[in-house]
């Protein structure tokens, strides 16, 4: 067993003792957040992209009409890869057209789950260009979660150089009109084939695409939410924000639970000294707006201890909102909050709305929350699918996505 555990090569021994440093280093009890991958050393994680070698494809897809886009169904021409082997660093990276990986039955990311990825998109302004929306906080969060996997980091900006180039490449596959993105996928897993339990000798980071419609094609759709208590997602001290591949799979049967009594999604809680607190929804994190109990209104989200993602749209949200609302006389705060807090404002008419933040859907309104045999009312009016807060931030941030209105998050390929 010990034998099983110690790491394969030297440079993997120096790679855990780094991690192990990382873990031990953490230091206040619910500051679990890994540190940033610029501990690792910079010869492994650098990238030369100046030798990216491109073969385009001899038979380009035919493209889908803009009505028939499926999330996650169809793909682009082209993938981008980079492999990475622990004696030599990240080697040569390469577009080719979109194909298959071959990779042998004992590779450890089919046993033991080595994989880790990003989501985020590409948009086309109205003048044609094509815009990444803060890719650097997508590559930062993608090194932090391969870095507590011990799979390998990698220079971000190199690497965001590249995924511009790949989006580039792909830019016909975009839809001109309003609503319409390139949902880009980075990806990396672990190559090595073994079914010794140890840090992966190889890797491979791959970027493929696909092109998405509006997720609201005809307005805003408020959602329910069922608030599962008897599972957990994430614990202090565990993976809840890494994008690990392996946060996701255990989480379909509460979904699919909360399904069959007519919820759209869960909502996930974390129990402590018998409080039940609200951390995030399945691929979203919550905001909650209500009056406090001094009558300000507070627009609220659980804090990052380790438990929930670093939502991109969640920091975005955050900002604009400290921009924005605090001059309305708005308080912003990212504090825990339990559900009895909720259901207190929701009893006495204190709830303002609710609603869950991710790169999907931007921001995606609630109009319940069912809680141990309770229904939390959270505020919409019946004929209403939006808060007037929700419809704001998905102005502001779409405004910012489509290049209306020029900011530095809005990153031009
Ligand atoms: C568990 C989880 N929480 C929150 C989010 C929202 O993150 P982001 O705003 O970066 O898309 C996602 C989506 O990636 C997610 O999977």
């Amino acid at each position: 067993m010990l034998q099983s555990l110690l790491p394969r090569s030297s440079t993997a021994a120096s790679r855990s003792a780094r991690a192990l440093r990382c873990l031990n280093a953490q230091p206040a009890r619910r500051n679990y957040a890994l540190q940033a991958a610029d501990a690792s050393d910079p010869k492994l994680s650098s990238i030369d992209a100046s030798q990216l070698e491109i073969t385009k494809t001899t038979t380009p897809r035919d493209l889908l009409p803009n009505d028939q886009l499926v999330f996650g169904r169809t793909f682009t021409d082209h993938m981008l890869s980079l492999e990475w082997t622990a004696s030599e660093g990240w080697l040569k990276p390469r577009i080719t057209p979109y194909q298959n990986l071959s990779l042998d039955p004992a590779t450890c990311v089919f046993h033991y789950a080595f994989e880790a990825f990003e989501g985020m998109k590409a948009y086309k302004d109205k003048d044609g260009n094509v815009r990444l929306f803060r890719p650097d906080m997508n590559m930062a969060r993608l090194n932090r979660s391969t870095a507590r996997i011990a799979l390998p980091t990698f220079d971000s900006e190199a690497m965001i150089d590249l995924i511009k180039k790949f989006v580039d490449m792909e830019r016909r596959f975009i839809p001109s009109q309003r609503g319409y993105s390139l949902y880009v996928r980075p990806n990396m897993i672990g190559t090595q084939k073994t079914l010794g339990v140890g840090p992966p000798g190889s890797a491979l980071f791959y970027t493929i695409a696909c092109p998405v419609g509006p997720y609201y094609p005809t307005g805003f759709k408020a959602v329910s939410l069922e608030a599962t208590t008897y599972a957990v997602r994430a614990w202090p001290g565990g993976v809840g924000n890494s994008k690990l591949g392996a946060n996701y799979a255990p989480c379909i049967v509460p979904q699919m639970q909360a399904a069959t009594r007519g919820f759209h999604q869960n909502l996930w809680l974390f129990e402590e000294g018998g409080e039940e607190y609200v951390t995030e929804v399945g691929t979203m994190n919550l905001f909650a707006a209500i009056r406090n109990k001094d009558g300000q209104k507070e627009l609220l989200t659980a804090p990052l201890d380790g438990t929930i993602l670093a939502g991109v749209t969640r920091d975005s949200i955050l900002a604009l909102a400290r921009e924005r609302l605090v001059p309305e006389g708005w308080k912003i705060t990212e504090r825990r909050y339990t559900m009895k807090e909720l259901d207190e404002a929701a009893q006495e008419g204190r709830m303002l709305e609710v609603f869950g933040s991710g790169t999907a859907a931007v921001v995606s309104p609630v109009r319940k929350i069912g809680w141990r045999g309770k229904m939390l009312d959270c505020g919409l009016p019946d004929n209403k699918e939006a808060g007037p807060i929700a419809t704001r931030m998905l102005d502001w941030m779409m405004a910012i996505q489509y290049g209306d209105e020029p900011h530095p998050w809005s990153v031009k390929v």
